[in-house]
């Protein structure tokens, strides 16, 4: 079956800014995904691509099967994006319905309302909604075309726990595919399937939330060496991923003492270096910032 998403070495700039290089990813049919990473990691550039709403330097995209300004020009995708504002003086059921019309009745006002959980705010003008409950209308607009994928960028931004909660339980109701960008570990690892960590415009890590969250346990081992071999770094025991930048390596371990001997024993030439037990947070926060 063909991915949902498919990034095949994919690069875009903003002028002297390389806000991904050479990245590569797939989304399969059905997976619910999160893109993880700190500010400037490249996440809404990849949202942004991924919408056809920037075309990339190099490299190939293909959302459905096709490319992305077509998936989306016929109505196949549904986006929450971070900017967006909504008309304040109307009514939450008059934007749903306007966006239920544009979409050609895919689904009707009151299913969608449903959906997103304003049956009962349909009358209450949009200057009169909380940030949790316009950003359900967003939502209930990205849906009502009946979506065969959904794109939400930084969907919980500003809210609290208990409205991202009633978010989340939106979007499971709506049964989409779902790309997700976000800085919350804890969202990713609530609600999505696979986590794509990205960090200075490259994929830094990816795996199950489980995988991810397993290197929380884990220590960072970092130092400096000329000509760094990744492979070989790699298959040192106890390591589980290998970062490098310019001359300065950073090793994910899940057994700091076996890797660091493993380390002098068979890799000479290693300077300056530091094991430090990392969170996830943590851990996510170095290795993002050894790709800088
Ligand atoms: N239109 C633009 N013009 C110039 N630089 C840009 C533009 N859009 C993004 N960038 C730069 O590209 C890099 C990646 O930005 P991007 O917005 O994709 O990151 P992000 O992971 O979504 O960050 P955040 O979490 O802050 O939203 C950053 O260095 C950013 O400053």
């Amino acid at each position: 079956m063909k991915n949902t998403v498919s990034f095949t070495a994919v690069s875009k700039s903003y002028g002297r800014v390389r806000a991904l290089d050479d990245v590569t990813f797939h989304v399969a049919p059905g997976e619910t995904v999160a893109l993880l990473g700190p500010n400037g990691a490249g996440k809404s550039t990849a949202v942004d691509l991924m919408l056809g709403l920037a075309r990339p330097d190099a490299g190939e995209i293909t959302v459905l099967g096709t490319a992305p300004h077509r998936a989306v020009a016929q109505g196949r995708v549904g986006a929450m994006l971070q900017s967006g504002g909504l008309p304040a003086d109307s009514t939450v059921a008059e934007v749903v319905r306007l966006a239920v019309r544009l979409y050609g009745g895919r689904r009707s006002l009151a299913d969608v309302l449903e959906l997103a959980d304003l049956t009962g705010l349909a009358g209450r003008r949009c200057d009169a909604l909380s940030g949790g409950q316009a950003q359900r209308v967003r939502f209930a607009v990205a849906m009502a075309g009946r979506p065969e994928l959904l794109f939400l960028d930084e969907p919980t931004v500003a809210m609290d726990v208990e409205s991202r909660r009633a978010f989340w339980a939106a979007v499971r109701a709506g049964g989409t595919a779902t790309v997700f960008a976000t800085h919350y570990l804890d969202e990713a690892d609530a609600y999505a399937d696979r986590v794509i960590v990205l960090g200075g415009g490259a994929v830094v890590a990816t795996g199950s939330p489980s995988t991810i969250k397993a290197m929380a346990g884990g220590r960072t081992v970092r130092f400096v060496l000329d000509s760094p071999d990744t492979a070989r770094l790699l298959a040192l025991p106890g390591v589980t991923m290998v970062s490098v930048h310019g001359g300065t390596v950073t090793l994910m371990t899940d057994d700091a003492d076996r890797a660091v001997a493993a380390l002098y024993s068979s890799i000479g030439g290693v300077r300056d270096l530091e094991v430090s037990g990392a969170g996830l947070e943590e851990a996510l926060l170095q290795l993002t910032s050894a790709q800088r």
